[in-house]
């Protein structure tokens, strides 16, 4: 934030981490814990998260630190509300100093060709896994009258998107509207709303995704170098600490994010002048280029439906 005066710092801090047993959110995990926190993980497969907390149990630097894991889904408001209950026991029912929304996955396919229940699953995994536990750790820190901090993660596609994301790019950008609004409400309680827009990042939900993803979206996709988890979660921190509202970690998203900044606050007066710039210029001619790559595609996507019985009766 503009007039956040002192950095954040993680030593003896209560870090919540859903998502925390694979990708960004372990990547996060180890990081937090090497700087001192009490970290808290919760995902929902019990042997995934066995092992994450053992591999976060290496970067411990004291005894004291708490480090915990639970097995939970967090589709809905109840089971939310049941791992932050667990998450919270081992310190005496304090909500947590800072919560890292991680969560979460994205299922791409062509609008024509998804089903109704991969939609409906796609606001689950893109949009409610982190909402839900934002309502109920900001109603907990009210309560309590604690402060704290609120990190959402959307993605590049929650400020621009491409073809193949439309059961994931709008949950992200409805993320994006989310972070935005309590960024501006919870100043009220003195909590503070980020939200983070990374890029392909390689973890095993990239490479899941990657196993039914359109061939147009992988083409399109190949402008996006990509990070690993750790350069995400390094980036993450970075602008976490620097009190940033909207956090990204690398060139090409900073591009969108400078561009389409809505009411949210700068990150640097004169930076992102430059970059929005830039992006008035970048930014039309990177779409003229993949509006050619799609209309090139036209042909064979024809083809891809008709073989796979689109058009079959
Ligand atoms: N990878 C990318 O290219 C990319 C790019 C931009 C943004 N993102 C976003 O970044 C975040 C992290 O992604 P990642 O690539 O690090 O994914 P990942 O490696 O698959 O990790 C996802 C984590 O979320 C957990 N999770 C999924 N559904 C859950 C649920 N219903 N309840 C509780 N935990 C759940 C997973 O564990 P369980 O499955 O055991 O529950 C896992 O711990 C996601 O929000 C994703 O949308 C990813
Ligand atoms: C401004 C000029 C350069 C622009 C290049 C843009 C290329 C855009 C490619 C899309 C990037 C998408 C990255 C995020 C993908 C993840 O959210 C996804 N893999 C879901 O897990």
């Amino acid at each position: 934030m503009f007039f956040q005066s002192k950095r954040w710092n993680a030593v003896g801090k209560h870090c919540y981490i859903t998502g925390g047993s694979s990708g960004l959110g372990l990547a996060l995990a180890k990081m937090l814990t090497a700087q001192g926190a009490h970290v808290s993980i919760v995902a929902r497969d019990s042997d995934k998260l066995a092992a994450a907390l053992s591999e976060i149990e290496a970067f411990r630097r004291s005894k004291d630190q708490i480090l915990q894991s639970f097995s939970y889904s967090l589709f809905t408001a109840e089971e939310s509300r049941a791992a932050l209950e667990a998450v919270m026991a081992r310190h005496n029912g304090v909500a947590p100093d800072a919560i890292f929304l991680c969560a979460g996955k994205a299922i791409p396919r062509y609008f024509v060709e998804y089903t109704e229940a991969e939609l409906i699953d796609g606001m689950n995994y893109g949009y409610w896994v982190q909402a839900w536990t934002a309502w109920i750790v900001t109603q907990k820190m009210v309560a309590q009258r604690r402060q704290g901090n609120i990190v959402f993660v959307s993605s590049t596609l929650g400020l621009m998107t491409i073809p193949g994301y439309s059961g994931y790019s709008p949950c992200k950008h409805a993320l994006r509207g989310l972070a935005d609004t309590l960024r501006s409400e919870l100043q009220l309680y003195g909590i503070d709303v980020h939200i983070f827009f990374p890029p392909t990042m390689f973890t095993p939900s990239y490479e899941e995704e990657n196993r039914i993803k359109p061939k147009l979206t992988l083409k399109i996709e190949e402008a996006d170098g990509g990070l690993t988890a750790e350069q995400a979660a390094a980036g993450l921190l970075k602008g976490f600490k620097k009190g940033q509202a909207h956090i990204t970690a690398d060139m090409m998203t900073d591009f969108f994010r400078a561009s389409t900044r809505g009411s949210a606050p700068v990150n640097n007066w004169i930076l992102d002048g430059l970059i929005d710039f830039a992006a008035g210029i970048w930014v039309p001619i990177w779409l003229t280029i993949t509006n050619r790559q799609i209309h090139a595609h036209r042909d064979e996507h024809y083809r891809h439906l008709k073989d796979s019985g689109f058009f079959a009766e």
